[in-house]
């Protein structure tokens, strides 16, 4: 998918929301645990009930990868699912992955590939030969992080390196890489202060900024101060949305609070 195409999507649906399928079998409903597949058959409720109010679906790997490969399987049905159902919604895949370069091509390939996800998260502190095997791919977008919405973030991405803070140079030196036109960054919702800065580096890029719901991020900070010309921004909500009840009402209750998400999103997109 191209980024002309998400834009356009966000203006269709008035939405830039994200969802995460960040699926624990402890907090799904318990009829769903006498299904073959539980976690494909939340994820499918999930998507069939709020896929018209979000723009992106982002599941985090390690989610499906704490169940082996009945998780994996799992994840792989879900990516095929949202492909062949709904082939105008970003993916995300929440991997957070980068290594030598051969071995970033081999991720690449699962992720673009295998997978078949329009994007992937990255750590970028392996540097360029880390994260241009994954810029290598079109129309496939490499999410790199650059400012977390965690608290470990104050550890290394704000301390100054020669004048300047990490996630800064990060920002700044990824734009050098080869086809950095593909890339996109992980911006915390808990970082709102950060944006206004951050903007002034990338001022047109995407933004996936997670946070928001659970850790407590707002989102009309984040909107006033990140917000770009072609809104640039895919707001994510995992725990906040996806839990909202674990009755059988399950699906519908994460479609009200996604709704709620979405008419936040739509009086901003009218502002
Ligand atoms: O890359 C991410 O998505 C990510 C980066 C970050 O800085 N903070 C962060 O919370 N995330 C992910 O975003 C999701 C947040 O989930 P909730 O807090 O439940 O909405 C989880 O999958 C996290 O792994």
């Amino acid at each position: 998918m191209t980024t002309q195409q998400l834009t356009d999507q966000i203006k269709k649906k008035k939405s830039f929301l994200c969802i995460g399928l960040d699926v624990d079998l402890n907090k799904i409903p318990k009829h769903l645990l006498d299904t073959e597949d539980p976690i494909f058959e939340f994820n499918k409720a999930i998507i069939d009930a709020t896929h018209h109010l979000c723009v992106a679906y982002k599941p985090n790997t390690a989610f499906y990868e704490a169940y082996g490969i009945k998780g994996w399987k799992a994840l792989e049905k879900t990516i095929q699912y949202l492909n062949q159902n709904h082939p105008d919604i970003f993916t995300i895949a929440d991997a957070k992955r980068g290594d030598i370069g051969n071995t970033s091509t081999m991720y690449a390939k699962a992720f673009f590939e295998d997978l078949a996800f329009d994007s992937v998260t990255i750590a970028p502190y392996m540097g360029k030969d880390s994260v241009e095997p994954f810029l290598a791919f079109k129309n496939k977008h490499t999410i790199l992080l650059a400012l977390t919405s965690n608290t470990g973030a104050f550890d290394f991405q704000t301390k100054s390196i020669d004048g300047k803070e990490l996630y800064k140079q990060v920002l700044e030196t990824s734009k050098t890489y080869q086809n950095s036109e593909n890339l996109m960054y992980v911006v915390g919702a808990t970082k709102a202060e950060y944006f206004s800065d951050i903007r002034k580096i990338i001022p047109n890029s995407f933004l996936l900024v997670p946070g928001v719901g659970a850790q407590g991020g707002n989102l009309q900070d984040v909107c006033k101060y990140g917000m770009s010309d072609n809104v640039g921004l895919l707001i994510n909500s995992s725990r906040g949305i996806i839990y909202a009840s674990n009755k059988e009402d399950f699906a519908q209750a994460a479609a009200n609070n996604a709704k709620a998400l979405q008419q936040q999103m739509e009086e901003i997109l009218n502002m």
